[in-house]
């Protein structure tokens, strides 16, 4: 049997050290993405770990324990270098490898830039301490850090020629980031209540009588609060079952990325619907064996299969 092996394009020394740099940030950092990037072919899973990178580092900013005014400084600082990315002048022998591997990324791949842009919106209303009143008002927010890496990313994937209806695909994508996003506040809730910060929606908290916060291992007195998990899991699941119409746009290999992805934040999800308590005693995860196994389950195209033919039940 013939086999051809992707031989990726000459890639110069200086761009293979940025893109070095870029894959062990994503290596190091990305706990549960990294299993989907890995089952890229080279030159999709460089400019993936380029564009987690550069995520990587405003997510940092926004995250830290800097003062406001510095925070926003360093991410006006960042949307500078990405100015320089779009206008071509990022040389192979600049001092920032995110800036190198982000310039040959976007040479090699459509990229639409300006989403990253939008995360550093999104990552300004952080800093500004934004809360949300409605779902209406989180799905903004949503779009501009999730929303826009499911879009970047679709410029590395590509769509397959003749993809039925593939024009919806930059749809699709940003409402899979939704689905991943709300699935990383309620894993989340703890940490970012701990941090002073509540992203779910404020008429949903008065809903479910949350609207005191969280604060420690149970839920407030009298606050039916897996009833509010219960329903926003219910959401994260119908954004899932809409962003995966994705899947049979995309090649074999971009959808086995897309389906680990995804599929380890519905296995997350499926944890906190069983307990939802557990958001509140710290963060649930899954063990790397069981990441390593829906990774697989990707490349087989098994969950996207699942999820299909359950979409399909549902609208029956
Ligand atoms: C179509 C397509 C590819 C869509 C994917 C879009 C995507 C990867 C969005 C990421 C949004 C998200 C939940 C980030 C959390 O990062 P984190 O660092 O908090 O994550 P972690 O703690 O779970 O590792």
């Amino acid at each position: 049997m013939i086999r051809t092996v992707e031989s990726p394009p000459h890639v110069s020394a200086p761009v293979l050290a940025a893109y070095s740099y870029c894959e062990t940030v994503t290596g190091q950092q990305a706990r549960n993405f990294a299993y989907g990037i890995r089952l890229l072919p080279t030159s999709k899973r460089r400019a993936m770990s380029a564009l987690y990178a550069f995520s990587r580092r405003v997510d940092d900013i926004g995250d830290g324990a800097l003062a406001d005014d510095v925070k926003t400084a360093r991410l006006e600082d960042t949307r500078a270098m990405l100015t320089r990315v779009r206008e071509g002048s990022v040389d192979e022998d600049d001092t920032d490898p995110v800036a190198v591997a982000l310039a040959h990324a976007a040479e090699t791949f459509p990229i639409p830039l300006g989403g990253l842009d939008e995360l550093i919106d999104g990552v300004l209303m952080d800093v500004r301490g934004e809360s949300y009143e409605t779902w209406d008002d989180l799905k903004v927010y949503c779009r501009c850090v999730a929303g826009a890496i499911g879009r970047l990313s679709l410029g590395v994937f590509g769509t397959e020629p003749g993809a039925r209806a593939g024009e919806r695909a930059p749809e699709y994508a940003d409402t899979l980031g939704l689905a991943l996003q709300l699935t990383n506040i309620l894993r989340d809730v703890r940490e970012d209540a701990e941090g002073g910060r509540i992203y779910l929606p404020a008429d949903d908290l008065a809903k479910f009588g949350c609207s005191a916060g969280f604060k420690g291992p149970k839920p407030p007195e009298g606050a039916d609060f897996a009833g509010l998990v219960h329903f926003e899991v219910r959401r994260a699941r119908a954004l899932f079952a809409e962003g995966y119409r994705l899947l049979p746009m995309l090649d074999r290999r971009s959808g086995a990325c897309v389906a680990a992805m995804a599929g380890i934040y519905r296995r997350l999800l499926d944890r906190i619907e069983r307990d939802p308590e557990a958001v509140l005693r710290g963060r649930v995860s899954l063990p790397g064996r069981e990441k390593a196994y829906v990774a697989v389950r990707g490349l087989s195209g098994l969950d996207a299969r699942h999820v299909t033919r359950q979409a399909v039940r549902r609208r029956a």
